[in-house]
């Protein structure tokens, strides 16, 4: 048999199918989606068989084979595999990229070196210095460790040995797969012997007497660490036991639970209200009726979406199959897993970035091997093993996490809906603000559109203010926050009711600058400029990590007006504390949540009711549901409308409308108080009236005019290199190319320079294709690429290809 293999070389000469002999002793445990590690030139690389063949096009005894197998059981499906080709495709990535991309980091392949003693007749002939090193023929030497850790002359001798091949260096393949352990003990001896050796015990023996004594009664092993804390024993007297041969100690796996020691209160279903019972009973219809289906949701802040899912969920359950839900970002919304966490109980596992990889590869495993159900998690869950698919849930679907933006560059809705088709599933797409692209497609029949436009328990939508920020300053009004809102806010801790704070920080970092010449401290590797790190003193580059410490003088005019610009949610809270000394601030940004569960600690602190005011950037505009929030305050919200983006209107709005969403969401009204320095946008005149279809019509007029999607399809190619003229080159070669191959009515715009020019000491340039159709973009994209493999290969160019572009830097 032949095994049809990807290798992990991420080339463009190695993206294609390799062919290996499967060795008789494997014939019968190679399946496709299996890992294997096989030789590849010199070296041996991992790699996984996508297909078995019984012939090869090659002369058999010119093939390899495999050498090991990884796994046991294939950690891809045959879906999987399926879904891979077709994903490689449409995202123009390599295979292997596309293949590991669906596996936890965990089993990515560690390519390590191994030294051996080249038989026992070259032990003597091993230099001193190096002998106590290499004990026997039998025990290998880590190369890494040995470069870490060996000195010099090590060093230098154990390449000599190589050389004289007294030493030998094997490749080696492993992964970062690692199983939690835990140390059992249990009996060795019957109940009736174990009676005698009781009783042989010296009477001041207490402590073994004990622990012989319990294991009469319990004759299951039992983790060492758990008997000590129950029997106040220790682990010496364990270990006596264990010499006397009366007990014996082993290993079993454990899995890593990432949410052990949390108590999860069952949840039951709640009677819907009518909006949400006539929403699910169109879902149900579409998932009795085993054909797929793509809704899209659109229900306002509040309007109760998420026990919409949950239903949903609970019937492909009871049908015998299984659900993925995707909400962005999970870890900042800890609100979300509780509620999955307490109807579906031990049924769910959950994936995001937040957890070690380790907690991730226990849950993955947990769904591969069939022991849970729901699967909720970030962007790359939409690649959980399940293969009895029922139900596929993208919460907040506008999102633009759910676009990775390094190879693979896919979307997980673009998933999501290729793996509806397979199972005959629904895919729900869940959003008070839908994409423009979904919401076009609703109103065009592609997805069926259904709307909640009604909060639970008609409570009504928060009222919203705008603030004109110009008007205050001409009022002689310097602070941040308008009258109006502080105002509000003190109404507010009179009453003893909670305030959300939003600070948009996109596009909004805090600088230095000179208020005499206008220097602007910039990056000396990137064209950007360095933010102002109060924290350690330092100016850093967001970039490229380049750091340096904060002028004292001005370097461009020797003068001493340097100044901080641009305001960050730390001088908010400064400032906050002084016009209102007593209130109680709960800062939420990347400083205060960088530790692991940090984010949750705040916002259950927030829930208790210890803090007046949460006050964050993007990671409080979601999710967050607290009955005693009656007033948010958005201090800049405009700072994003000016980003090089044609999307950066609607993400102004979607922004807007889910961080006004937070407020008064039960028996309380809210009050939203918008600042803006531009009060007169759409995007933001919309929020105000809560008019998502009014936003839409709008920003469809501009998308038209300006022949963006979703009225034209997108691709953006960006190029690379750290020489100016080449990158120009290339980008003007590549351009000119295009414009012979593709269809008249596809428009090419470029070379351009990229927002950002330069990062890292690379200059970028980028070319920009729209169309409506174009049935040789594939193909044209893809010999671009053929053409410049071998110079990106040699040099540092680099073409980077994206068929669906949502960063426009
Ligand atoms: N049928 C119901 N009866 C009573 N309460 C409900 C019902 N459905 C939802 N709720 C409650 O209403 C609140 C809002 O629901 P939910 O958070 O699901 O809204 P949402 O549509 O997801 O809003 P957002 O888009 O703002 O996150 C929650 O506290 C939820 O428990
Ligand atoms: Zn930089
Ligand atoms: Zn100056």
């Amino acid at each position: 048999m032949i095994g049809k293999v990807i290798v992990d070389v991420p080339t463009n000469q190695t993206d294609r199918l390799f062919d290996y002999i499967i060795p008789e002793v494997y014939q019968e445990t190679v399946v496709p989606g299996i890992r294997v590690v096989v030789p590849f030139g010199p070296r041996k690389v991992q790699g996984f068989v996508v297909a078995l063949s019984e012939t090869s096009e090659y002369e058999l005894h010119k093939l390899k084979p495999i050498e090991e197998l990884v796994d046991v059981t294939p950690p891809l499906t045959g879906e999987l595999l399926t879904l891979a080709e077709w994903l490689k495709e449409k995202s123009l990535s390599f295979y292997i990229a596309v293949l590991k991309v669906m596996l936890p980091a965990a089993m990515r392949a560690k390519y390590k070196k191994e030294l051996w003693i080249n038989g026992e007749e070259q032990l003597p002939q091993l230099p001193h210095t190096i002998a106590s090193i290499f004990t026997d023929t039998k025990t290998p030497v880590d190369w890494d460790d040995l470069q870490k850790n060996g000195n010099e002359i090590q060093r230098k001798e154990i390449a000599k040995a190589v050389k004289e091949k007294i030493l030998l260096v094997k490749p080696v393949v492993g992964t970062q797969e690692t199983k939690k352990k835990r140390v059992i003990v249990e009996p060795v001896l019957s109940k009736e012997e174990l009676e005698i050796r009781k009783l042989e015990l010296s009477k001041g023996a207490k402590k073994q007497q004990e622990l012989i004594h319990f294991f009469i009664e319990n004759r299951d092993p039992i983790p060492v660490t758990e008997i000590i804390e129950k029997l106040k024993t220790s682990r010496s007297t364990i270990q006596t036991l264990v010499q006397k041969g009366i007990l014996q100690q082993g290993e079993i796996e454990v899995r890593r639970d990432p949410y052990e020691g949390r108590v999860f209160t069952p949840s039951e279903s709640l009677p819907l209200t009518d909006e949400q019972g006539v929403v699910l009973q169109t879902i149900l219809k579409s998932l009795q009726s085993g054909k797929h289906e793509t809704f899209l949701l659109r229900g306002v802040t509040g309007s109760g979406k998420t026990e919409v899912y949950l239903q949903a969920i609970e019937k492909a359950l009871s049908l015998g199959k299984e659900a993925i839900v995707l909400v962005p970002e999970i870890s900042l919304t800890p609100q979300m897993v509780t509620r999955f966490k307490e109807r579906f109980g031990s049924e769910v596992a959950v994936l995001h970035s937040a957890l070690s990889k380790g907690e991730k590869y226990d849950e993955w495993r947990r769904i591969r091997e069939k022991e849970v159900k729901v699967a909720v998690g970030a962007r790359s869950a939409i690649f959980a093993p399940f293969e009895n698919l029922g139900m596929i849930i993208i919460d907040e679907e506008h999102e633009t996490s759910y676009k990775q933006e390094e190879s693979p560059r896919y979307h997980a809705r673009d998933v999501a809906i290729e793996r509806g088709k397979y199972y005959q599933c629904p895919v729900i797409l869940g959003s008070a603000t839908p994409s423009l692209e979904s919401f076009a497609r609703a109103k065009k029949g592609v997805y069926h559109l259904v709307t909640m436009e009604k909060r639970v328990n008609d409570v009504k939508m928060p009222e919203v203010t705008i603030t004109d920020m110009r008007e205050e300053l001409r009022d002689g009004n310097r602070s941040m926050f308008s009258n109006v809102l502080l105002d509000a806010m003190k109404l507010r801790l009179e009453r003893n009711e909670q305030i959300v704070l939003f600070l948009n920080r996109r596009g909004y970092s805090t600088f230095i600058m000179c208020r005499d010449c206008g220097y602007v401290a910039e990056c000396p590797h990137c064209d950007i400029s360095l933010t102002y790190h109060r924290a350690n003193q330092s100016l850093q580059c967001h970039y490229c990590g380049h750091m340096e410490t904060i002028p004292t003088r001005c370097p461009g005019c020797e003068g001493d007006s340097i100044r901080f610009f641009g305001s960050g949610t730390q001088k908010v809270e400064e400032e906050l504390v002084k016009v209102l000394p007593d209130v109680r601030v709960i800062r939420m940004d990347v400083d205060t949540t960088r530790k692991k569960g940090s984010h949750e600690k705040l916002l259950d602190k927030f829930g208790r009711g210890e803090g007046d005011v949460l006050l964050g950037t993007q990671m409080i505009a979601k999710g967050l549901d607290f009955p005693n929030i009656t007033l948010v305050g958005v201090l800049a919200a405009d700072s994003m409308l000016h980003l090089p983006d044609f999307r950066s209107a609607e993400r102004t709005f979607q922004l807007l409308t889910q961080v006004s969403g937070r407020a008064g969401r039960h028996e309380k009204t809210g009050e939203v108080i918008v600042q803006t320095y531009t009060p007169e946008h759409y995007s933001i005149q919309d929020v105000q009236q809560h008019d998502f279809v009014s936003f839409f019509q709008k920003e469809m007029m501009i998308r038209k005019q300006r022949g963006y999607p979703p009225y034209y399809f997108l691709a953006l190619i960006h190029v690379s290199d750290v020489e100016l003229t080449n990158v120009v080159d290339v980008t003007e070669k590549i351009a000119k190319f295009l414009r012979t191959r593709l269809s008249e009515t596809t428009m090419i715009f470029g070379p351009v320079a990229s927002s950002i020019p330069r990062i890292k000491d690379r200059y970028r340039y980028q070319c920009m294709i729209k169309y409506k159709v174009e049935p040789k973009l594939t193909e044209t994209l893809e010999e671009i690429i053929k053409t410049y493999q071998g110079e990106m290969a040699r040099s540092g160019l680099s073409i980077v290809i994206d068929t669906n572009p949502y960063m426009m830097l």
